[in-house]
């Protein structure tokens, strides 16, 4: 799907819900972005849809209308689901491919959903999705079977769950999804046992038990979506609802007295050259002058649109569309990031990172190729050096420069690309120091960036003096 029709979607989609429960004005209300996660079928567009159902922002004719396309081709139970699934390709197959767009409020929030596909073909852009998002829930579907398909090697449960935590989502809300199926009928026994089996592997890999959430829903009928689950349906459980739980969250504080970071997703035409990205950090104001970053072209903010309204400036946090001049759409490519002047990011074409190989056919040695997701780039990355494997319960240092490493092993290597990425120590800004790994259609690994080498910094960017040595990366 082009960047043009997600966002065209984002606007169909974007209706006043008045009959919500909105207690606030719609300026004091916070924005958070999430975005929708799991193995394919799991059921994420179909609570999409629902969801916008409940909150007024699809309405009663729009889904009679999906609703007998949907059983012209025989799919009634996909309704809900073509409100995200826009594209012929999608309906026809019952797969999202690209991620959609749409938004609704809830009494203390103003949410962008982002729903992102399920199938192992599409991980890049589930991983574009992702890294737009504040929260994400993880949909799992508790019909016998269908969660053991996703959970176990090779399902998409694990690899989503591993991409959002390092694409920074710090809240995981887990939905067990499909509680309605006969297989299921909303039993407890079922529920805790999916809990189980998930808790022990998101521990794993870094949520902290305060950062998950469990709901259980049905996201076709609609139960413990808006109102809480009935007693004579579900009778053992006890918390909120998912609005409930998504209103209840507690967010971070933003970064907004700091210079602008504003990673670039898309790019396309509409009056002019536009940018598609999310602000990291700093405020971005109309009339701006920034920096593209690389290869550092100066470029003019003409206007600012956020959620399909154009406003005077946008925040940390805020997925933007920019109305640019000063540079050609062929200037423009996901993985660039937009920054202060006066404060520009490094570009680099190497750097130190800590790995986590969680996936790989056999033992990675220097010298090994595969694909770096970093921000929304996806470059060719050479594993130069292993400098030393760390050991993942003390965070120390187990060996320095191994020969090999074997997979499940944490470690730290140095990175060449192929071309020049904006990257950051993970430590200094977080949202520009993680990247994933993807060989063969496979994550197989997650890493944060630890420093970068002085020497091969490109574009003449200042600020980056070190030259340092392997030695020094692995303190
Ligand atoms: N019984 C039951 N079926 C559901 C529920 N939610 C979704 N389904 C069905 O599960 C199938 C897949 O639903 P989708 O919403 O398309 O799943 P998805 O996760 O978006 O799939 P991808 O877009 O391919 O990743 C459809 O037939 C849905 O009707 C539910 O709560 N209960």
């Amino acid at each position: 799907m082009a960047a043009s029709e997600v966002v065209d979607g984002m606007q169909r989609l974007q209706v006043e819900d008045d009959s919500g429960p909105a207690t606030s004005s719609p300026e004091t209300l916070r924005n958070i972005n999430i975005v929708f996660i799991g193995h394919v079928d799991a059921g994420k567009s179909t609570l999409c849809g629902h969801l916008l159902y409940l909150t007024g922002n699809l309405d009663e004719r729009t889904l009679e209308k999906y609703e007998k396309e949907a059983k012209s081709k025989g799919r009634e139970s996909w309704k809900f689901a073509w409100a995200l699934d826009l594209t012929e390709q999608e309906r026809s197959k019952g797969k999202t491919t690209d991620y959609g767009v749409a938004s609704f409020r809830t009494r203390t929030k103003h949410i962008t959903i982002i729903d992102a596909p399920g199938h192992k073909a599409y991980v890049p852009a589930m991983i574009s999705g992702t890294g737009q998002a504040d929260v994400a829930i993880l949909v799992i579907s508790a019909r016998k079977g269908e969660f053991e398909a996703g959970f176990e090697r090779g399902g998409q449960t694990r690899e989503h769950a591993m991409l959002a935590k390092t694409a920074g989502v710090r809240q995981l809300v887990v939905v067990v999804n499909k509680m309605d199926e006969p297989t299921v009928q909303w039993s407890q026994e079922r529920f805790r046992d999916i809990c189980d089996k998930l808790t022990p592997f998101l521990k794993q890999i870094g949520y902290r038990p305060q950062e998950l959430s469990w709901v259980p829903v049905s996201g076709y009928s609609g139960e413990n979506l808006r109102e809480r689950v009935s007693p004579s349906v579900c009778s053992w459980y006890r918390g909120g609802s998912l609005l409930e739980v998504l209103d209840a969250l507690k967010l971070p504080p933003r970064p907004l007295d700091v210079p602008v970071r504003m990673t670039v997703v898309d790019k396309f035409r509409e009056m002019g050259v536009c940018i598609l990205g999310k602000v990291e950090s700093g405020i971005v104001r109309n009339g701006d002058r920034l920096l593209l970053m690389p290869p550092r072209l100066a470029v003019q903010v003409a206007g600012i649109t956020v959620d399909a309204e154009e406003v005077p400036a946008a925040e940390p946090g805020d997925n933007v569309k920019l109305l640019v001049k000063g540079v050609e759409e062929d200037d423009i490519h996901p993985g660039q990031v937009l920054c202060a002047e006066d404060a520009p990011v490094e570009a680099t074409t190497v750097f130190d990172g800590q790995i986590m190989l969680v996936e790989h056919k056999s033992i990675l040695t220097a010298g090994y190729r595969c694909v770096a997701h970093i921000q929304a780039a996806a470059v060719e990355v050479v594993f130069e050096r292993l400098l030393a494997e760390v050991d993942r319960r003390t965070n120390q240092i187990a060996k320095k420069y191994p020969k090999f490493v074997r997979p499940g092993s944490t470690f730290i290597a140095r990175l060449a690309v192929a071309q020049p990425v904006c990257v950051t120590p993970f430590k200094d800004f977080a949202p520009l120091g993680r990247f994933m790994l993807r060989d063969e259609g496979t994550t197989i690994g997650a890493g944060v960036v630890l420093r970068i080498p002085g020497q091969r910094i490109v574009s003449g960017v200042k600020g980056a003096t070190d030259s340092s040595s392997s030695e020094a990366a692995m303190t």
